[in-house]
């Protein structure tokens, strides 16, 4: 249940040339861990959580999630392996207005054609797991920033993901509930045996993370201080 990065390179269209985001990046984070990416802006965390999950495809080196490696696969396929392996918590919740905390979770296994009966009770399962058991069918207007981060962190868990990619998860929140954020990814880490990588602007919260590795233009530097 690892995520395992070798040599990645990665560039974008740069007028007549190229940029090179990320250079010769090697990362590996075992089952049950999180890795803290830190860096400056414009360094290349996003594209590296990008490239993690197998939403860009870099220009060489290599992905392998969960023992899979994701070389030469078709659009399809990526799109399984993301759904089955991944969770992706975007900074923003992008909850569905109209949805209580649970439906907001079942609607990831209706994507996936699961039972209704099963996926509720994983829903609620989840969100008691992430404290939010008494929260479960207030709307997002009823919850505080968060809450609803804890929300979208439930929904990233629904289809039970080796790997969880979060970006920037405590940019809305105070320094408190930045800290439980946190707390609580590490802990499901650890519980789930999840290989879990944060990017975040923010090293206030870092101390239970089990290792933080910098960004600087596009190369990582391992041992980054907290
Ligand atoms: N789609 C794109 N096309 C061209 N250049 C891009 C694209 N996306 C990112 N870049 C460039 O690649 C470099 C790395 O960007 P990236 O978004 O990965 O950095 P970041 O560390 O996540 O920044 P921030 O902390 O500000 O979100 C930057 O120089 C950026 O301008």
């Amino acid at each position: 249940m690892s995520l395992d990065l070798t040599d990645i390179v990665l560039t974008y269209p740069d007028g007549d040339g190229r940029l090179t985001a990320l250079d010769r990046v090697d990362l590996h984070v075992p089952a049950g861990t999180t890795t803290a990416v830190v860096g400056p802006s414009g360094s290349g965390k996003s594209s590296l959580l990008a490239v993690a999950a197998t939403l860009i495809t870099p220009d060489s080196g290599r992905v392998v999630v969960d023992g899979v490696d994701t070389t030469g696969l078709r659009p399809k396929q990526l799109t399984a392996l993301r759904r089955e392996r991944i969770g992706i918590v975007f900074q923003q919740p992008n909850l569905i207005a109209s949805l209580t905390a649970t439906e907001q979770l079942q609607v990831m296994a209706h994507l996936d054609g699961r039972s209704g009966r099963d996926a509720r009770q994983r829903a609620r399962h989840l969100l008691d797991t992430v404290g939010l058991a008494s929260r479960a069918d207030r709307r997002p207007h009823q919850l505080s920033g968060g809450e609803r981060q804890r929300v979208n962190i439930a929904r990233a868990l629904m289809n039970d993901p080796a790997v969880l990619l979060v970006d920037e998860p405590t940019s809305a929140l105070d320094h408190e509930r930045g800290s439980a954020v946190i707390d609580l990814l590490t802990d499901l880490s650890t519980e789930r045996g999840i290989a879990t990588v944060i990017v975040t602007h923010d090293t206030h919260h870092l101390h239970r993370t089990d290792r933080v590795v910098e960004v600087v233009d596009g190369r990582l530097r391992l041992g980054a201080s907290r």
